[in-house]
This record gives structure tokens, sequence and C-alpha cells, in this order.
């Protein structure tokens, strides 16, 4: 199994991985690896997050090599409403913004933030830009 570049579409990401690695993440450009620690659970910060947050956290890019030694198990645990449909409107965090730091995304539903990231597929872009003001 393997995965390409792509940042998760929900609000956080908890990752149990085995022995086996595989994991990168883009960093400064560069494809860094994250090593696998026994015990150890690597959390993502998702695009929902950076968009609560008005990008003061930044959802990771990441991928997943599969030409290692196999097999490969990992376990996410993805932290969002899913495809609950919910009409919910989520965007920047009111507190958060100010004449310096006025909101960078409209609102959204977690349903339409993810039919877009879906019907985008994994290409490498970030889905966040179809929700950019
Ligand atoms: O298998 C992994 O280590 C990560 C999988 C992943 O990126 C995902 O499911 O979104
Ligand atoms: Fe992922």
């Amino acid at each position: 199994m393997g995965a390409s570049k792509h940042a998760d579409n929900v609000f956080l990401t908890v990752l149990l991985q085995d022995h086996i690695g595989g994991l990168q993440v883009l960093h400064q450009n560069k494809w860094i690896d994250v090593p696998p620690m026994p015990g150890a659970l690597v959390v993502n910060i998702g695009d929902l997050l950076q968009l609560l947050s008005n990008d003061r956290f930044k959802s990771v890019e990441h991928r997943v090599l599969a030409n290692r030694v196999g097999p490969r198990v990992s376990v996410p645990c993805f932290f969002s409403t899913g495809m609950l449909p919910l009409e919910r409107l989520y965007g920047p965090i009111k507190e958060l913004l100010s004449e310096d730091n006025p909101p960078k995304y409209r609102e959204t539903t977690i349903r339409e933030y993810t039919a877009h990231f879906n019907d985008k597929g994994l290409d490498g872009t970030s889905a966040l830009t179809h929700f950019k003001l």
C-alpha cells in the first residue's frame, strides 16, 4: 500500500505506524522520513484545522512509499464529522480574526469540503485553494 502526496481532509489525524515505516512529510520542499517509533503516535494537522485557524496551523503534505519491505500496516484515526449530513458552517474562528488577520477562507460545510476533496482527487494540489477568499 502507498499513498501519493496529499493533506488529510479532516481536522486532525492520529496515526499508528508499524515498524516498516514509509510515511514521509513534505518539509521545506523536501520529503522527510517519519521513522516509526514503538509506542509513538503521529499527529497530522488536516486541512480543516488549517481553515479553522486561518492558516495559523498548516496541514501537512505527506505521502507513503510502498516500495519497502512489506507488508505494512498503519492505523489512521481521522477526526472529522465525516459524511454526516450536517449543515453546520465551518470557517476561520472569529476570535482569531482582526484587521491584521482577515479571513482567508469562506465558510463551508464538511459535506461540501469532502465532496470537493473527493472530486479533485489526489492530484498533488491543495483542496483548500478552492475555498480561499
Ligand atoms: O499509512 C500511513 O502512514 C498514512 C496514511 C494516510 O496518509 C491517510 O490515510 O491519509
Ligand atoms: Fe493522509
